[in-house]
């Protein structure tokens, strides 16, 4: 059994994270182990952010993200949050660069709390996203949901965050979709090689939209900040909205994404901290910590 590696239990506006600290270990967090821990009630997450030492320098830690069915990810930007928080806590600094298998961001946290994380430039090519095959709009004219002639979703954005997203447009109620059927068949469409993230978003005002996201390899969540972005830069690239735009999650709350001049997109939001323990990262077995056990 390997050693076991402190982690806490946190969330991001109910993005249920588990932030894994692997510094100072060569070993990682095995795909089997997030299984496990995501098939636990109690330790039931959408996704761990594994901290582990850098590997360029320049930058503070090295992270790596796994999905509860224990598939990677190239982004996240509710566990980033969780990231700096816990790091925060720890060191009283408040402003950290981190490396990803997607590349190198900033996140600062604010006097108030809220944490900002630095998600990169958005990315609209086919390849990039990826798809199958080329497309020619802004939008994907192929991709629908329902009936031919009374499509439910159809046409949706596509945008890479570092990670694959599809936005569907809406004019009713977000709750009004039975996101739960659509996403699975849409995340793992053969036009998404790599699967996708599943977004229905609808626009409320020139600044403001609420969105529901499918994940890919957690499902449904109560927040996801990349799927955030992704619509927001949808949104302004298709003049849906302007540049500065408060996205209204699943579980209640909103995070604030600006898409900069210099085309880097930001999100800001909170990040809260539940309880700690420590777990195997090889299989998952875990342990509360007595501290704060009740
Ligand atoms: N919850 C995350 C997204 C996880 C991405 C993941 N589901 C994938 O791309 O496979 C977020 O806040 O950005």
């Amino acid at each position: 059994m390997a050693s076991p590696a402190p982690f806490a239990k946190m969330n991001g506006l109910g993005n249920n994270i588990i932030v894994a600290d692997m510094r100072g270990r060569t070993d990682r967090v095995l795909p089997a182990a997030a299984v496990a821990l995501a098939a636990d009630p109690a330790t039931g997450f959408d996704q761990i952010m594994a901290i582990h030492d850098p590997r360029t320098p320049g930058t503070d830690h090295y992270v790596v993200i796994l999905n509860s069915d224990g598939s990677t990810a190239q982004a996240c930007g509710n566990g980033m949050r969780c990231v700096v928080q816990a790091l925060a806590a720890e060191t009283g600094r408040n402003s950290f660069t981190f490396e990803t298998v997607a590349g190198i961001l900033n996140a600062d946290q604010h006097g108030n709390g809220l944490i900002s994380v630095d998600m990169g430039l958005p990315r609209f090519g086919w390849q990039d996203i990826p798809l199958a095959e080329e497309f020619r709009d802004t939008r994907m004219i192929e991709l629908q949901i329902g009936p031919i002639d009374a499509p439910v979703l159809h046409s949706p954005s596509v945008a890479s965050m570092g990670n694959p997203h599809a936005i569907f447009w809406v004019d009713q109620d977000v709750w009004s979709y039975e996101l739960e059927k659509f996403g699975p068949m849409l995340e793992n469409h053969p036009i998404f090689p790599e699967r996708a993230n599943i977004t229905i978003a609808q626009v409320t005002a020139s600044d403001a939209m609420t969105i529901r996201t499918w994940e890919r390899g957690a499902g449904l969540t109560g927040a996801c900040g990349s799927a955030a972005c992704a619509a927001a830069v949808s949104a302004a690239r298709t003049r849906r909205t302007g540049r500065s735009v408060a996205v209204t999650v699943p579980a209640g709350g909103s995070l604030t994404v600006e898409w900069r001049d210099n085309d880097h997109v930001i999100m800001t939001g909170p990040a809260e901290w539940e309880w700690s323990g420590t777990f195997d990262p090889a299989t998952g077995q875990w342990q509360r910590d007595a501290e704060d056990a009740a």
